[in-house]
This record gives structure tokens, sequence and C-alpha cells, in this order.
């Protein structure tokens, strides 16, 4: 890697520093001196005027330039050819060191011929390595190259003598042509080809020490007084590119048997050269590469590529290194593969090229998330995944930005900030709700589905290996039976639906609650006889207004039939439209029943002609829908009602359901009785539910403590269509909840336990409202938040939470700038805990059809807490709008106040200048604003009336009509004629 220094190339070329100064002077080459290094491209320019010398030496080896042009050409038999190599090996072995390295390493062949000896080895190094240099980099090249073939390895092999040579300290001996061989590591080229020796020699460590002696040390183990293979540049060379060859694979490890030797590159030179392990391998000999093999004697030029190398590995290691080489190697049979792509491999690591790729890589990888980088939105100024527009991500309702960031790889935070370029206020582990949701997808190319809470029930329920639509389907004929209707009754507010449900139980059934209250829903059965047969119609008792739209929703999923009660003296009103299409929606067939048809003025004829604009067509004008005049407090027809319910059922569905299986149902409604706990009133839709089963409703669960029907009666079962009143379960579940009996109780816990904590999280996301940018940047401003913060009790679930629901909606001004919470809600009496919760969250506490629980109204007052009481949802609705609009931040606007004319200027060394003026309209007030206008024209609007006189009195203000003296503070630029105009901020009432 490194790149030589001119007084090493010098000594590799065999000239002095000067001479070499002044050739690349000569060459257009500027060199500051000796130390100087020189860049490759100048090295090669260097190397090939100086080539004859040193190729001269190099030549004194016979066999060399033969040699070293088969290393050039890419042959290997070079290497393999001389015998001596094996010995040339050892030598290098020597060379390994440092010192010895140098010279043995550049003769290679010379040492070969020359045999051990070291020194011998080491003259004709110096030139050999000199011409190594030049040869070496294309022969590396080459080598490169070559290194698939066989044959290579075992020139590597001996090349490692050759590496060494370079390996070898500098000391070494005999410098001349040594050292230029011998650093390759500094050579790049010669690297190379020092490589392959080197690497040889590489660890320079280990051989090394060895080294040092070099010669010596490796001569005496290498048998074959060969040559030192490490001398003879060819050796080196082909050793080179075996070495490399042997590297990749085995060469390096050569390197250890050299032990030393070069591998390691690291070490040894660096980079360099490598490692040679290759050539290592030679001389460690040992090392084994493994190739050597047999014969190590013959005669290079006879033996094959292959055997050449090995023998090259032998002789030098000595100990044969077959061993090793073979793990490296397994070249060294089939060295040359093998050794020739390693080979270029380490000869490119030892200039770093090996690193080099790496580095591509990573580059490459870099450009990649570049360019990654460079696609990703960069809204609000942050880098966020992007998706193509077309990308589905399914979050769960109430997920969290932190959810979010999970499913597209994100950080959270970034797309905090994005959410904030979108006028979004949200942490990372706030819920956010579906709108949010779809907005930041849009933005950043996703398309956000909010899984719905039917696929999420689904999902929860596989979970836990309850399939309910698998369940139906198998479901056969036989196991299933008849079952009776479940009927709601809606319709616009006072036609009738509450009287109607009392006189149809009134006439079938035994009274079994107070009934009139609207507000309450429940459920009950009744048997009639239809055609002399008794049949039971199971009725959900609906609330009317509209704040229970959504309950009414869940209603209709579990009605069967719906009957719209219309008014006869009234006709089809606004919530008529709406609960029918609530039905229609729902598939629900409807019965309508046009009620009061004793009053005066009713036109039941009317109803059917409105209805039928809606697609309610009567089966008298040849439509299928059954109409029905009834009179709910005359209790008229309703038997023919009751019947049109069942011939609606008969004709229009087929109601069936399987009795013998785990209970599944709907829960319609709960409370919690101070005595009984959770009282749960529910619909079994399918299966029969026990007492003693478990159960799981909503966010309840528990076993059937007992149950109860419509009238109070104990019953011990419920088959489908049934409602009853169950205890036992650990809370009040919500109206609309289903409900299902498990056989494990467990397993009914955990379905409550998951299910709340998706609740919880869809709470959070429900009850945040939205915040503007601008509002939300006022309120911190501000260093408050403008938030109703409501807790509110109800007497059943149900009406929680519909008042809940349409609270929530309630808009108020145009960027939703008071944000409105409800931090708690429940059933029950307002106990000593909400109050606290108010006192902490500073909420208003909203109770309805329920009062506050002992020496609870005192905490309430002590804390300062207001208490709201109500019985009529509408009513808590419209005030709590009012306190809504009560909250808004006033808005203000400039108001004239009047003006005055100046009609002399006072000027005073105390005050200033005082405009002696006249009022002419409306008065002026101290310290109220002004502006001073001057021939129409605004010459200051910031002004403030600082001084206001009458003659010597100090004035409040002054009307319309007196004089005045007015002044302006430390504005001066008064003159007779200007108009003194003044106004003041006044708050702006709210329509
Ligand atoms: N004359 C006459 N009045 C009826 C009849 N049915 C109901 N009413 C009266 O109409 C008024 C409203 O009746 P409700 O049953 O409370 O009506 P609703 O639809 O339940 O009203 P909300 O609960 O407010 O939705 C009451 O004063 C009833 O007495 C009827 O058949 N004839």
């Amino acid at each position: 890697m490194a790149k030589p220094r001119v007084h090493e190339l010098a000594k590799e070329l065999n000239i002095t520093s000067k001479e070499a100064i002044a050739k690349l002077q000569d060459l257009g080459e500027f060199v500051r001196g000796a130390s100087s290094t020189v860049e490759p491209p100048v090295v090669k320019k260097l190397r090939a005027a100086f080539a004859d010398r040193a190729q001269a030496p190099a030549q004194g080896g016979q066999t060399t330039k033969k040699q070293s042009t088969a290393n050039e050409s890419g042959s290997t038999t070079s290497d393999a050819s001389t015998p001596s190599e094996p010995e040339a090996t050892t030598p290098k072995k020597a060379a390994p060191k440092p010192g010895a390295p140098k010279p043995s390493g550049p003769t290679p062949a010379t040492a070969g011929k020359s045999t051990p000896k070291p020194g011998a080895a080491n003259k004709p190094e110096p030139k050999q390595s000199a011409s190594t240099g030049h040869a070496e980099p294309e022969a590396s090249k080459d080598a490169g190259q070559e290194q698939p073939t066989p044959a290579t390895a075992g020139d590597q092999a001996p090349q490692e003598g050759t590496p060494r040579t370079q390996a070898p300290k500098p000391g070494a001996p005999k410098p001349g042509a040594p050292k230029p061989g011998a650093r390759p590591g500094n050579n790049p080229y010669t690297s190379q080809q020092g490589m392959r020796t080197d690497s040889s020699a590489p660890k320079p460590g280990s051989a090394p020490t060895p080294g040092p002696r070099p010669a010596s040390a490796r001569g005496n183990a290498p048998k074959p007084g060969a040559p030192r293979p490490g001398n003879n540049p060819f050796s080196s060379q082909q050793g080179m590119r075996g070495a490399n060859g042997g590297n990749r694979r085995g060469g390096p490890r050569p390197g250890q048997g050299q032990g030393q030797g070069g591998p390691r590159p690291g070490q040894g030179q660096g980079q360099g050269g490598p490692r040679p392990g290759a050539g290592a391998g030679g001389q460690r000999g040992n090392a084994p590469r493994p190739a050597a093999p047999s014969g190590n004697r013959p005669s290079p030029n006879m033996m094959p590529a292959k055997m050449t190398s090995n023998v090259g590995g032998r002789p030098g290691g000595g100990s044969p290194g077959g061993g090793n080489g073979p793990r490296r190697g397994g070249p060294s049979a089939g060295g040359p593969p093998r050794g020739g792509g390693r080979g270029r491999g380490n000869a490119q690591g030892a200039f770093g090229r090996g690193n080099s790729r790496r580095k591509q890589r990573k580059s490459k990888q870099a450009k990649r998330n570049e360019m990654e980088q460079m696609q990703a939105p960069t809204a609000g100024g942050v880098v966020v995944p992007r998706g193509n527009g077309e990308t589905v991500v399914r979050m769960r309702r109430g997920a969290s930005v932190m959810d979010f960031a999970e499913k597209i790889n994100a950080n959270p935070a970034a797309l905090v900030t994005v959410l904030i370029h979108l006028g979004e206020m949200a942490t990372q582990t706030q819920s956010l709700d579906q709108d949010t949701f779809e907005l930041l997808g849009a933005e950043l190319g996703y398309k956000v589905q909010i899984v719905s809470p039917e696929d999420e029930e689904r999902e929860l329920l596989e979970s836990f290996d309850i399939d309910l639509d698998a369940e139906r389907e198998a479901e056969t004929d036989e196991q299933l039976e008849a079952r009776p209707p479940v009927v709601t009754v809606m319709g616009h507010v006072d036609h009738g639906k509450t009287r109607l449900l009392d006189a149809i139980r009134h006439t079938n059934v035994i009274e079994g609650e107070a009934g009139g209250i609207t507000q309450h829903i429940g459920a009950y059965q009744i048997t009639t006889t239809v055609d002399d047969e008794e049949r039971l119609i199971t009725f959900i008792d609906t609330p009317g207004h509209e704040a229970f739209t959504a309950m009414r929703a869940r209603g209709a999923k579990v009605t069967d039939i719906a009957v719209l009660v219309v008014a006869a003296d009234d006709g089809v009103m606004p919530q008529t439209v709406e609960a029918l299409n609530h039905a229609q929606a729902a598939d629900v067939p409807i019965v309508v029943a046009v009620n009061k048809i004793d009053k005066e003025g009713a036109n039941a004829d009317k109803i059917r002609g409105q209805l039928a604009e809606y697609g309610l067509v009567p089966e008298e004008y040849g439509g299928d829908t059954m109409f029905v005049d009834v009179s709910a407090r005359q209790h008229q027809n309703i038997e023919e009602l009751l019947d049109a319910i069942c011939l609606t059922a008969d004709g229009a569905l087929e109601l069936q359901a399987n009795p013998d299986k785990e209970a599944r149902g709907v829960a319609i409604e709960a409370n919690l009785d101070k005595g009984r706990g959770a009282v749960c009133t529910v619909l079994v839709q399918s299966g029969t539910l026990h007492v003693g089963d478990s159960i799981v409703a909503g966010v309840a669960h528990g076993r059937v403590r007992a149950m109860f029907d419509e009238n109070g009666q104990s019953v011990s079962e419920a088959g489908p269509s049934r409602p009853v009143q169950v205890l036992g379960l650990s809370t009040v579940p919500r109206a609309g909840d289903t409900f299902l009996s498990t056989q494990e109780e467990r397993t009914a816990r955990q379905i409550a336990e998951k299910r709340e904590a998706a609740d919880r999280n869809a709470q959070l996301a429900k009850r945040r409202k939205r915040v503007t940018l601008e509002s939300f940047d006022e309120a911190v401003a501000q260093g408050k938040m403008d938030t109703l913060n409501l807790i509110i009790k109800g007497d059943v679930s149900g009406a929680v939470e519909a008042l809940e629901d349409s609270l929530l909606k309630i808009e108020v001004g145009d960027g939703d700038e008071v944000q409105l919470r409800v931090i708690h809600r429940g059933v029950g009496a307002i106990t000593q805990n909400d109050v606290n919760l108010a006192t902490v969250d500073n909420a208003i506490i909203i109770g309805f059809n329920v009062r506050p629980a002992e020496r609870v109204t005192e905490l309430a007052d002590r804390e300062g807490v207001e208490m709201k009481f109500y019985s009529v949802i509408y009513q808590a609705i419209d005030e709590v709008e009012q306190a809504l609009k009560g909250m808004l931040k006033p808005e203000y606007e400039e108001v004239d106040l009047g003006s005055a004319e100046v009609r002399e200027v006072f000027r005073s060394s105390k005050w200033g200048n005082i405009a002696g003026s006249i009022v002419r309209s409306g008065l002026i007030r101290r310290n109220a604003k002004a502006r001073l206008v001057r021939d129409g024209t605004v010459v200051s609007d910031s002004l403030t009336i600082e001084s206001l006189r009458r003659f010597k009195d100090d004035a409040t203000e002054v009307r319309d009509g007196y004089e005045c003296g007015i002044g302006l503070g430390s504005f001066n630029d008064i003159r007779e004629g200007d108009m003194i105009e003044t106004w003041e901020m006044q708050e702006k009432p709210r329509d």
C-alpha cells in the first residue's frame, strides 16, 4: 500500500538516491528528496528507466529471465522449474527475517542454482528483485490471472521465498537486490510480486525470526539445498502468484506455515506482501502448502506446474508443509485454481485491493442508502421511509405513532415531526384516530387501514381458537331450531314507542318493570297467539333520542324485525327517516305501527303515502310492508301488530339457531347494583346459557351466578332469542358488547383483559379531540391548554356511552379551539374518587340520573369541584356546549372611542409637547390607544394617551365638545390641525 520512497526505489534499482532523483527529474517528475514518496506510475517509469540495470543482475540467475518471462506470461512453470527452489525456499525462510529476506527474496532463481546459501541467493536477489520489480507488477497481475493455473500454487510456494526476501527486514543481508524485492510492501508492484513472495513471508514475525538468519535457518531446514526460493526472483514471482493463490486459500495459512512468514500481510509488509503467503509457504516450507507433495526435487522444467509448486513448497518448507498446504490450498492439489484466485486476491490485498473491495461494497451500500434517502420525503425536514402509495399498513384501532413507526420501520420522532408539519400534535405513544392516521399515511405514501372493531374482535377470538363464523357454518340443519324474532321499536320522539311497548307488555306479559323510561334500554319477551299457535317475540327497548343513535345502530345488529312507530297525527319526521335508514341498512324487515289513531286529526293514509316515498309500500298498495294502525294509549290493535310481526318473520326470515352449544349473544343493558353487583341484560342469540357458565361480555367476565327473566323470575338456562339478566360479571359491560360463554373461566378472563387493553387504546384515540397547530401554539404560549375535562357518571352504561358520544361530537368554533375530554366515565353514584380525580384534573362531573354518594357533596364543595346533574340527555349536551363556548378565548376588535382636533401645541419641558385639543367625537380616554392623523394621513398609530387634562386637572376621559390637553408621551411631532383618534380593543361577543 505504502508508496515507496525514492531511496527505497534506488535501493531496489541498485542505484543511488541521487541518480534516482536525477532520473525522475529527467522524466519530468518532481521529488523533493530521497525520502519523498513516489506514486506508482512514477515508480513504474523509474523502473522502466533502469530496467536494464535491474534486470541485469537478475539475469545473473540463469533461469531468471526465462522464469521471469514465464511468470509474466503467467505460466507457472518457471517456478516449478527451479529445482533448486526448494532449497531456495529454505533460504527464504531465512529471508523472512527482514534482513535475510531481501536478499534472498530477490534472487530466487539464483538461489536455486546457487543453492542454499543465502549469500548466493542474495546476490542474485538484488537483481532479481529488481527485475522482479519490473516484472512483478505485471507478473503479479498476471499471476492473479494465472493463478488459476494449478501450477501457480506451486509457484507461489516458491515465491514465498521471494516474499520473504522482501519481507526481510531491511537489515537483511545483501541488500542490494534483495532489498528491492524485499520490500515488496512498499512497492506496489513489488509488493505484488513481493506479495507473493512476501506474502509468504509475511508474517514477519514468525518467519522473521528465522528470517534473519535466513539463509541459514532455512537453509538448514530445507533439505534441498536447493535454492532459497526466496532468493530466486522467479520463484518468488511464481511464488507470488502461487503464493497469492496459495494465500487465498492456502496461501495465507502458509503464511502461517511459515509462520511467520509472511502471510499476514499486515505484519510483514503491511500489506504487502503479502501474504505471499504462498511464497512463504514455500519457505515455510512447512507450510506446506500443499503442493508440495511430491516431488520437490524435480527439475523445474520437468515438473508440471503444479508439481513445481509443490516442489517449491516442500523444499522450502522442508517440512513439507504439505500438510498445511492442503488446508489452504486444497490447492495444493488444485492449487491452481484457488491459488490463482486467491493469489490475486491477496496480491490485491497487499495493495489494499482487498480492502478497497470492501470499501467499494460499503460505498455501494452507502450509495443505495443515499438514494433511498433522496427518495424519502422530507416533510417537516425529516427523512422518513416512503411508501409507494399502494403500500397498505393495517393499524389497530387506538394504535400510536410508535406502532405506525414500527410498521414502516421509521423513527417515531421523525413521524411526530411530520405530524407537526401536518398540523397535528401528538406524542410518540399517543393513540391516533383514523383521520390522523390516514392523513399521515397519505403524506408518506401508505394506505392506512384501521382494523375495524369486527375484524379486531374476530382476530382476538381467533387467538383463543374461537371462530364464530366457522362455528356457524359448521352447524347442520338438524342442529338448528326455530327461534323467536327479536324486535326493536324505533321512531321519532314522542310518537309513542314507550307507550306502545308498555301496551304490548301489559297485554301479554306480567309487568316486569316500571316502564315509561325511554332512556333505559332493556329487553323482554312476550307470548302471543297466532293462528292458534303460541309464539314468542323478543322486544328490545330502544330510546328515542338521537343521542342514542350509536346504541340503536347496535340494536339493529341484533334485531330481526324493526317496528317503526309513526304518529298518525304527526307524520314522518327526521328521526323516523333515520330509524328507517338504520333498519334498511341492516337489511332488517320493517313493520310500521301507525300510532295514535285514536287522536283527532290522525291520518293513517297520509303516513302510508309518506313512507311509500321511502320505499315502504304497504301491502294493501301492492308492497310488502305491513302497516298496522294502533293506539298504544287505548291498546288498540296490539294483537294485530304482534300478528304482523310474526307473519313478517315467517315470510321474510328463517329464524333458526343451534341451542346445543355454548351461548353467544349480545349485552343489551348493564348497570351496577349496590346489592347484586354488575347486572347485565343479555340476549342469547345462539346456544344456551346456563347458570354456572363462564362468560365474557365486552371487558366483563365471570361465572353466571344467577339469571332472571323480564318478570324477575329466576331461570336456570336461556336459549336463543331469550333475554335474561345475568349476575356474576366482574364489571359492567357496554350495551351492544358481544358475550360468549367459554369452557374455561380463564379463557373468559383473558379475552376480557385483551378487550380491555384494546378498548383503553381506542378510548385514548377517541377522547383526543383535534387541536390545530395555531391554537396549540397559543395555548403553549399562554402556558395552558383550553380543555374542558369531564367525568360522566350515569345509571346505566348505555346512557353514559350515549352522552359521551354526543358530547364529543360538539363542535365549538371553527378550529376546535377548545378541547373536550372525558377523563373518566362510569356507572353508579358519584363517589369521592370521582371528586378527587376531578380535583386533580380540574374537571367537571356530570351525573346522569345519579346522585352523589354520602359526603361527596361536601368534598366537592370543599375542593371546588362542580357537579352537574341531568336526567335529560340533550339538556346536558346543551349546557356543556354553552360551557365550551364560554371557555372560548375572547376575540377582540378595535373599537373607535373618539377623536380630537389639535388647536394649539404647548411645549413643556416636563411633559413634552401637549396638544391643546377639542374633542370632536366620542371621547378621549386616558391610556387609550391613539393615532395621529395629519391631512388624512396617519403619522403614527401606536401612540397612547399618556396624559389628559381639563385645564389644570387630570382627567380620566373628556367627552365630545370639550377642550383638553393631550400628552402623547415621548411623541412630540404634533402640529396644529392634526387629529388625534383614539380607540381600544374590546372583547367581541360571540354569536
Ligand atoms: N292519544 C294518544 N297518545 C299517545 C299514544 N301513544 C303515546 N301517546 C302519548 O304520546 C306521548 C309520547 O309517548 P311516548 O311513549 O313517551 O313516546 P316515545 O316515542 O317513547 O317518546 P320518547 O321516549 O321521548 O322518544 C305520551 O304523552 C303518550 O301518552 C296513543 O296511541 N294515543
